[in-house]
């Protein structure tokens, strides 16, 4: 299509994810750790690992620095709690909304309303692949199934998020990722949606989905099966207490998928106060304690507690512009308590 035609229709052609790859490629090293990432996931997923899963980080990435500021203290962190968690940094560049809102680096990378959704995934590779050479795996919300493709060789861990997981689109394009997928309840509870979700997701199938050279092609995939259930609350309150994750295991298990469940403590499960979420983790903890099938947490957190209205300026640094995060020091703080915690029970289990 040429050019002025384009314009007529108001369309605005974009790179093809090969294009963003040859320009931003792996370096040497790179694929090789992303492998060994996915496999260290795997192995916690099929409990061939006795770590715990933290998967922590802000609600959104906006800003490059703090974001890298951040992820280099929690690489610190991991090196300190290594024996105990495996630690996911959060580089989310899509933000899924409600209603209507900021959609994310991805799509306003500027975050002024100028759409501009070629700089917004040049800066989203950029800075997954910073967070990955500075030792993290990756971890992101799989929202635009058109987008997917950009991002393929660097994430470890997806989300199936709560206002997405019962879409046929969705699921058909889960099948297709690599890496481990957490399926989340949607927003009004129910935890089924995600269990077939799950299903789907892992059997074989044949998508459509667009290719590395732009291309709609259909295609056809094994499915991923390395998946499981997030509890993240929903419009009724929390959904992680024992008798609830007790309930969803055994479901899990009748449909013949994963039983280990991932705890979200951010989201309706703190009702969105992010201190809460500290709470939740120790309520966790009690959970492991007591031998209940939970194979992680999820936490919102950046530099700085709270968030800050969406504005183009930088704002306060290190301050999500999203869903409020806890701050770094309270994190920290509660994933080194986390760790003692998961010791104990490693220890238990060693002795029994
Ligand atoms: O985690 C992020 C938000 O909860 C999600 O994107 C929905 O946000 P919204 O309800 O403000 O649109
Ligand atoms: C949007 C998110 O979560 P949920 O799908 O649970 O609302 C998120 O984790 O950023």
């Amino acid at each position: 299509m040429n050019s002025s035609l384009n314009q007529q229709l108001n369309q605005r052609p974009l790179m093809t994810a090969a294009e963003l790859k040859k320009k931003l490629p792996l370096p040497p090293g790179v694929q090789q750790r992303v492998d060994q990432q996915r496999e260290q996931l795997k192995s916690l997923l099929a409990e061939k690992d006795s770590r715990f899963l933290a998967i922590v980080g802000p609600c959104s990435v906006h800003d490059r620095e703090a974001t890298l500021d951040y992820a280099q203290r929690l690489a610190e962190l991991q090196e300190r709690v290594g024996d105990q968690l495996l630690l996911v940094m959060r580089v989310y560049v899509e933000k899924p909304r409600t209603c209507l809102g900021w959609k994310g680096l991805v799509t306003d990378p500027q975050r002024d309303g100028q759409i501009d959704i070629n700089t917004g995934l040049q800066s989203s590779r950029q800075l997954m692949l910073d967070v990955i050479k500075l030792g993290l795996p990756v971890a992101t919300e799989a929202l635009n199934p058109h987008l997917a493709g950009y991002f393929d060789d660097l994430v470890s861990w997806y989300a199936l998020g709560a206002r997405t997981t019962e879409s046929q689109t969705h699921r058909e394009m889960a099948s297709g990722l690599p890496g481990v997928i957490g399926f989340k309840n949607a927003t009004d509870g129910s935890i089924d949606v995600a269990i077939h979700a799950m299903k789907a997701a892992a059997a074989p199938q044949v998508i459509t989905r667009i290719n590395a050279a732009g291309q709609l092609v259909q295609e056809a995939v094994v499915g991923n099966a390395d998946s499981h259930l997030v509890l993240r609350g929903g419009k009724s309150g929390p959904n992680y207490e024992s008798a609830s994750l007790l309930k969803a295991s055994r479901e899990l298990q009748a449909t013949g998928v994963n039983s280990r469940i991932l705890v979200d403590a951010s989201h309706a499960n703190c009702g969105k106060i992010a201190e809460r979420q500290v709470q939740v983790l120790e309520e966790v903890a009690e959970l492991l304690r007591t031998g209940h099938p939970v194979l992680g947490i999820m936490m919102e957190s950046f530099l700085r507690g709270g968030n800050q209205p969406l504005q183009a300026g930088p704002g306060t640094y290190g301050q999500s512009m999203t869903d409020p995060c806890l701050d770094w020091e309270a994190t920290q703080q509660a994933l080194l308590q986390l760790a003692v915690e998961v010791k104990r029970a490693q220890h238990q289990a060693e002795t029994a």
